[in-house]
């Protein structure tokens, strides 16, 4: 894979260097409420920049439906990173239209731009290769030279991702370069013992990965709207908790398999419990009462988990040599249920080994519950995408940058 300093070596005076970055940061309203990912992607646009290349910066933000929507509109990240950078950023009100074109047509040498969302264009997520291929041409019209810096979008088959760095001389990002840096060390000389947790609510995606986990972790601990799922496969009833029905078997296989392969696999002993999902909005007090996990009420769901299980988990990671962590222990964007996320954080915090968090929610848990970053190992951009890469799939755009 070339990376961005052989684009530098090379010089890029005048260029127009187009960088696909991950500006999909959480927004409420207007407000960006966490902004590590626009942060991430600046080394790669300072350094740009500051060779006198014109910077075209481009991302998708959220699930749009292939046409404008100013829900979706980039315009509050573009105008975050300029405050960031201490420099003006122009914004295309479009990603391939007149804006865009006047726009980079507009920028001097060291100017940077942020067009408009890819997914406004139905082309950008199509699954037809003809049509995200056009849309390829009209982005690559747009550049010189392509830098993918996007780590948390490289395991989508998207035009920016995938099919525009083929028609363009292409390198990796600074952020690419050290978000695969630091997986690859969790895949290839995991330093033991190794300790996963793995918690969210995006259960049936994350369940895969437990499956390559067991050959690989020491130890995993599940938390967050997975953990019901395996309460159930126990024999435990989970009331109206989040739960994958369909996943009950394979579930049972995982806890069987486990035990055969000498892997711990610690589930929780106690949650928080309540009749009602929290309002997220108002944050307004919780009422909710803390049971044994055998012991969920049937009208109950559980939403965090308790302090027998907080300090369970946080033993188990005391010795670890590294940990990696992906997914909320609970629904930590309400007060009352964030303890579980925060005993996790403080778990990783106070351990001596190699600790990893991965996820867009989890990412910006350990930042909003007043975290430091830097207490963390590494905190990846990446959920899906660093699951992936541990998972051992090729990520279409790192393979891309590899062609
Ligand atoms: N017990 C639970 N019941 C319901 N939702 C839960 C529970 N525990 C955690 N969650 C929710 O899980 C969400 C985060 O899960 P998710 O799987 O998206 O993690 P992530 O770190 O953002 O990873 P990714 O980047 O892949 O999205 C949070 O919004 C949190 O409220
Ligand atoms: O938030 C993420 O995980 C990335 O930005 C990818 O977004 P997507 O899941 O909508 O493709």
């Amino acid at each position: 894979m070339k990376t961005i300093d052989e684009l530098l070596a090379d010089g890029v005076d005048g260029k127009r260097v187009f960088v696909r970055a991950d500006l999909n940061v959480p927004l409420d309203g207007t407000t960006i409420t966490d902004d590590g990912r626009i942060r991430a992607v600046l080394p790669t646009v300072k350094a740009l920049a500051d060779a006198g290349a014109k910077v075209v910066v481009a991302s998708h933000l959220g699930r749009p439906k292939g046409a404008p929507d100013p829900a979706y509109s980039l315009a509050p990240a573009a105008a975050r990173l300029g405050e960031l950078l201490g420099a003006d950023v122009a914004f295309a009100t479009d990603t391939v239209g007149e804006s865009a074109e006047a726009t980079v047509a507009g920028l001097a040498s060291g100017g940077v731009a942020v067009l408009e969302n890819l997914r406004f264009n139905a082309g950008e997520t199509s699954k037809d290769d003809a049509e995200r291929a056009a849309f390829a041409e009209q982005l690559a019209a747009l550049a010189d030279a392509y830098v993918g810096d996007g780590f948390g979008a490289v395991h989508r088959k998207h035009a920016s991702v995938f099919d525009l760095p083929k028609r363009l001389p292409h390198y990796a990002g600074h952020l690419i370069a050290t978000e695969v840096g630091v997986l690859k060390k969790l895949t290839e000389d995991v330093k033991r013992p190794y300790v996963v947790a793995l918690g969210g609510a995006k259960v049936s995606d994350k369940l895969a990965v437990i499956d390559q986990l067991l050959g690989k972790a020491d130890r995993l601990l599940i938390g967050g709207g997975m953990a019901y799922t395996f309460l159930k496969a126990k024999g435990y009833e989970v009331g109206i908790s989040l739960l994958q029905e369909d996943q009950v078997p394979v579930v049972k296989e995982y806890m069987e398999r486990a035990e055969k392969n000498g892997v711990e696999l610690v589930l929780p002993v106690d949650v928080l419990a309540a009749t009602e999902f929290p309002d997220l909005k108002t944050k307004a007090p919780a009422t909710y009462t803390t049971v044994d996990a055998d012991a969920i009420p049937a009208d109950h769901e559980g939403l965090d988990i308790g302090p027998k299980t907080r300090e369970l988990y946080a033993s188990k990671l005391a010795d670890a040599a590294t940990v990696f962590w992906n997914g909320p222990m609970g629904v930590f964007e309400h007060p009352d249920y964030a303890g579980g996320t925060r005993a996790v954080a403080q778990a990783l915090v106070d351990a001596d080994g190699f600790t990893v968090v991965g996820g867009g929610d989890s990412a910006a848990a350990v930042r909003t519950l007043g975290f430091d970053e830097n207490a963390f190992g590494h905190i990846s951009t990446g959920g899906g995408a660093s699951l992936e890469y541990l998972e051992g799939k090729t990520l279409p755009g790192l393979a891309a940058l590899e062609d």
